[in-house]
């Protein structure tokens, strides 16, 4: 078996990579990092090492890579032969890869009408959907009818925290033992996988939500609160008495949230929310705040980790709720010269002020009640950075 996957990185290479090879699969990588595609290629294996006391090590064998800045005409024959495809390359490269996948799929489709499934690992709600939308954008309506049949897009929920990585072994992926990997089987086509750690289940929506929304939260919560208390590594930050306060109240919010909309017993979620925290207390894992808090405005997105739980609540409860908007306060704050992201959101605030760059974000009247707390709580996180 042959699985394409794009995106040699952190989760790439120690998380999906991983488990592919261990499923039997013989796994391509497709990435832009000239670096990562040739040191693979030299070395046809790299280890990944758990971020435990035993250090537990695993070669990942059998594998090879293309550059698909440069060799997309080779990306497109590994789609014409995959048994699998997935991605987790972030959820703004999506689009960039979708014309090239679609390429692929063409080729593929004019020679065999052997079944694909096409699998997004990114961070987000309905990612392989939205990845099926972008490839769609370049085929014909003939083609789109025919592709239904072919081609699924499963989405996916993936939990495993992977920092980045400064080992001088350059292919060295270290990450923390826990992982969970679930995917909608409804969307697949042709011979359901099996894939060794891997879940398939009909609604991935409670298992996607509970994951963004408990483990991004919580994360997303402790980098941007963090920030401001002026910690860089996570698990430091989180040991604060302070930022802890800040992180448990909005897991507690958005867990409210969760609990009454897809029936969770309450004790069964206080235990998925200590289990987490513990994750995010390992100390074998260096993890940075940057890491954690980038593309603020993706994470600062409706449907993301921050605003959905918070308008949920808002909805559900009829009030704001004021950890989450702390935490949406503090990611205002967030600074980072490298991120692209963060710098436009410092320009926008700068530019046009808090209140209009919160309802262009959420479409929210500025007299909301989410947006006045957001802004209460800048406004005391910037007399405390003063
Ligand atoms: N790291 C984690 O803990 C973790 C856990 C779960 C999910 N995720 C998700 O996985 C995705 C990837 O995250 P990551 O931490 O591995 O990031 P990463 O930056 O380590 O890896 C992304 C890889 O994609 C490659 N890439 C960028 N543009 C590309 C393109 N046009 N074509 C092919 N490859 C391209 C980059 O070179 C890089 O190797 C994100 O959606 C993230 O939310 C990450
Ligand atoms: O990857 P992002 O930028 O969406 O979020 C940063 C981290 O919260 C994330 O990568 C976690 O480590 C991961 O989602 C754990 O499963």
């Amino acid at each position: 078996m042959f699985a394409l996957h794009f995106g040699a990185g952190n989760i790439g290479r120690g998380f999906i990579g991983l488990l592919l090879q261990q499923s039997g699969y013989e796994v391509c990588f497709a990435d832009v990092n000239a670096e990562i595609v040739d040191l693979l290629n030299e070395r046809k294996e790299y280890k990944v090492e758990l971020a435990n006391k035993e250090q537990t090590e695993t070669t990942v064998t059998n594998i090879s890579a293309i550059n698909s800045a440069i060799n997309s005409e080779f990306v497109e024959e590994a789609i014409v032969q995959a048994d699998l495809i997935t991605t987790a390359v972030g959820p703004n490269i999506l689009a960039i890869i979708a014309p090239m996948i679609a390429k692929g799929l063409k080729k593929r489709a004019a020679i065999s009408t052997k079944p694909l499934n096409i699998i997004a690992c990114e961070n987000m709600i309905g990612g392989s959907a939205f990845l099926k939308e972008k490839v769609y954008e370049h085929l014909t309506g003939e083609e789109r009818n025919s592709f239904d049949s072919l081609y699924g897009f499963p989405n996916s929920a993936v939990d495993r925290i992977v920092p980045n990585q400064s080992n001088d072994d350059k292919l060295l992926v270290k990450v923390e033992p826990f992982f969970e990997w679930v995917i909608e089987q409804t969307a697949w086509v042709g011979e359901k996988p099996s894939i060794k750690g891997a879940t398939l289940v009909d609604d991935l929506a409670p298992f996607i939500e509970r994951k963004l929304f408990t483990v991004n939260t919580g994360h997303a919560a402790i980098a941007y609160v963090g920030s401001v208390y002026g910690f860089h590594p996570i698990a430091e930050a989180i040991q604060n008495e302070q930022v802890n306060q800040i992180v448990s109240g909005a897991l507690q919010e958005s867990g409210k949230v969760l609990v009454k909309k897809y029936g969770f017993s309450n004790e069964q979620h206080q235990a998925y929310i200590q289990k987490i925290i513990g994750r995010f207390k390992n100390e074998y894992i260096i993890d940075d705040v940057k890491r954690v808090g980038r593309s603020p405005l993706r994470k600062l997105g409706i449907h993301d980790r921050l605003f959905a739980p918070a308008i949920e609540y808002f909805n559900e409860f009829q009030e704001a709720p004021v950890n989450l908007c702390k935490v949406i306060a503090a990611a205002l704050l967030f600074t980072s010269n490298d991120d692209q992201e963060a710098l436009e959101l410092q320009k926008s605030l700068k530019n046009d002020g808090v209140v209009a760059v919160l309802t262009r974000l959420t479409n929210l009247d500025p007299n909301h009640s989410i947006i006045q707390t957001v802004v209460e709580e800048y406004k005391q996180f910037q007399n405390q950075l003063s």
